[in-house]
């Protein structure tokens, strides 16, 4: 199952270009230290139906780092990140973002929240209003739209990071461990529903996660990354399964995924800091 690191056709502009990334910290010694070395990996460009890609790995590997390094949060030593062929420079509106901890602004209602970036790209009020209940509605929120933050659990609060992100159609959306915070029954929920709601919008995924059984579950494709410092060591692509409900991870295929993934990373001797949950 593990495919060559590119698996594009040639001459096809990817999503997402990646070339022999290097990112190092400085330590609290004043060392510095290589997080990321050498990192190459592209993600296909699928008009139709939006890729969904993982990074996985153990806790520290660097996907959080290469993720970063993605949105323009930081900058590399060297190498290249192409988005559609143009280079990253810094963060942009072509990229939006999840993460684990919930950010929204507590005094304005779940719409204002997810209306926010339209109003700052000055879209008329009406039509902000329309766009950010029907995407409230593809997030199952409808009914919470006037409700404030604070009056909604973590995993809606989830829901509502992720209209807030999409309603700006970003070219690629990144989820560092979005579910991360959430008890496990709320967390394959919203496994499922971020599968329906990325059917209709198109959207292509970076996704980070160290669950293996959510990145079968989720992903197109899959990138397995070593030890630090990190370089992409295997992809794997997931075949397309026909549903996607709890049945599907007792199915034989997504098991043969989950046990593939497993030999992986028991050959780079990390599968002790994966979590594994069937
Ligand atoms: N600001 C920083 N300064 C120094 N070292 C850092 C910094 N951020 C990350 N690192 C180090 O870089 C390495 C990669 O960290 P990163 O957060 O990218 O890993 P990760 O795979 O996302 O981990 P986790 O799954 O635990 O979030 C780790 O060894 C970490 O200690």
């Amino acid at each position: 199952m593990s495919e060559p690191l590119t698996g594009m056709a040639g001459g096809e502009v990817p999503k997402l270009d990646i070339q022999d990334l290097q990112v190092s910290y400085v330590d609290r010694k004043g060392q510095s230290v290589h997080a990321v070395d050498g990192l190459s990996l592209t993600v296909a460009n699928k008009p139709g139906h939006g890729e969904l890609a993982v990074l996985l790995g153990p806790s520290g590997c660097g996907k959080s780092t290469v993720f970063r390094a993605v949105a323009g949060l930081l900058q590399p030593d060297s190498g290249s990140i192409l988005i559609d062929g143009q280079p990253v420079q810094g963060t942009g509106r072509d990229r939006g973002m999840v993460f684990q901890s919930y950010t929204s602004f507590a005094w304005l209602t779940v719409r204002e929240n997810v209306e926010y970036g339209l109003k700052l790209q000055g879209v008329p009020a009406a039509e902000r209003k329309a766009r950010s209940l029907a995407m409230l509605a593809q997030v199952g929120l409808k009914d919470f739209a006037e409700a404030l933050p604070k009056q909604l659990s973590g995993g809606m609060k989830q829901r509502v990071a992720i209209a807030r992100t999409l309603i700006n159609q970003p070219k690629l959306v990144l989820m560092d461990e979005p579910f991360g915070a959430l008890d496990p029954q709320t967390r394959f929920g919203m496994q499922s529903l971020i599968l329906d709601v990325l059917a209709k919008q198109d959207n292509t995924v970076l996704f980070v996660t160290h669950d293996i059984s959510e990145a079968v579950y989720l992903a197109d494709v899959i990138f397995v990354l070593a030890h630090r410092p990190t370089k992409v060591l295997h992809r794997v692509e997931v075949p397309r399964f026909e549903q996607r409900d709890p049945t599907v991870k007792q199915s034989a295929t997504f098991k043969q995924v989950e046990n593939h993934l497993l030999d992986l990373l028991h050959s780079l001797e990390v599968k002790g800091n994966v979590r594994v949950s069937l």
